[in-house]
């Protein structure tokens, strides 16, 4: 790969960080008092690992995820993928970031409403230049995996909230991204709906690729391999789950215990 200067971007290892962010802070200005929703977070995510991030509500977790997929630019900080700079990308610049190397879900669902669940799920596929007959095959599989095979002529607005959920999940998925961000993709699931997206994410995870995952759900917390526990903007805990046993990397106390 070559960066905007024309060097050769270095040569990353099987684990070096896909994802690295460091001193990123984020503050919302709305109609009341300021909300620090990001107060200094440094962090690194290497290839292959699967990532949750959990603490209380309003700690801050969307407000991360946004600044690691772009949708919103930190107040300062940096963010490297695969150990390129972000910091001085354009948001068209970004948006070819997105299509070519992430996969995101975020809480709202954001499917193109007159478009059926096949074109919805295949569009990015289409996008990123998958000839129609593959699209479709991998449409059709993830859409079958999600419990959703019969659904492909619906409308969006046709569906009950934890259908689209899961037809944004397998949106997110139809390019096989190295690098999937989620925003509580199983919020609106029943535990039939929650299990089958923990499978979906559990295969993607075997097959190497990296997730990291925003959740209040200790199951799908506990399919991670490493728990980041988030609170009043910064990160309180960061666990490796190794074998059920949690290791801790560093952190100020366990917030949040996952696993009995
Ligand atoms: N666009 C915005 N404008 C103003 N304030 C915002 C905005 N987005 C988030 N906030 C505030 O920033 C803080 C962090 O919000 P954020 O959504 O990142 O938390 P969260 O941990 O993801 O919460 P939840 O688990 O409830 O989704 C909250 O106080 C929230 O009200």
């Amino acid at each position: 790969m070559l960066r905007a200067d024309g060097a050769a971007a270095p040569k990353e290892g099987p684990r070096s960080p896909v994802l690295r962010a460091e001193g990123l802070v984020k503050t919302h200005y709305g109609e009341g008092a300021p909300a620090y929703a990001v107060r200094g977070v440094d962090l690194a995510v290497r290839q292959g690992e699967f990532v949750a991030i959990t603490g209380p509500s309003g700690a801050g977790k969307s407000t991360l995820l946004h600044l690691l997929g772009g949708l919103q630019r930190p107040d300062s900080g940096s963010i490297w993928l695969d150990g390129e700079c972000a910091d001085k990308w354009s948001e068209a610049r970004w948006a070819v970031e997105r299509r070519k190397r992430l996969g995101i879900v975020f809480q709202f669902f954001n499917l193109v409403s007159d478009l059926s669940v096949a074109d919805n799920v295949e569009l990015p596929a289409l996008l990123a230049g998958v000839p129609p007959k593959r699209a479709r095959a991998e449409r059709a599989e993830l859409l079958a995996e999600l419990g959703l095979a019969g659904k492909e002529r619906s409308m969006p607005g046709e569906l009950s909230g934890g259908e689209q959920q899961r037809v944004a999940l397998a949106r997110a998925l139809v390019n096989r991204p190295p690098l999937l961000l989620a925003d509580e993709p199983a919020g609106s699931l029943d535990s039939k709906g929650t299990r089958e997206v923990m499978r979906l994410l559990s295969r993607f995870h075997q097959r190497g690729q990296t997730i990291v995952l925003v959740t209040h759900d200790a199951r799908l917390a506990s399919a991670a391999d490493r728990v980041i526990s988030f609170f009043d903007g910064r990160i309180a805990d960061d666990a490796e789950l190794d074998g059920g046993t949690p290791s801790r990397r560093a952190g100020i106390s366990g917030v949040l215990e996952l696993r009995d």
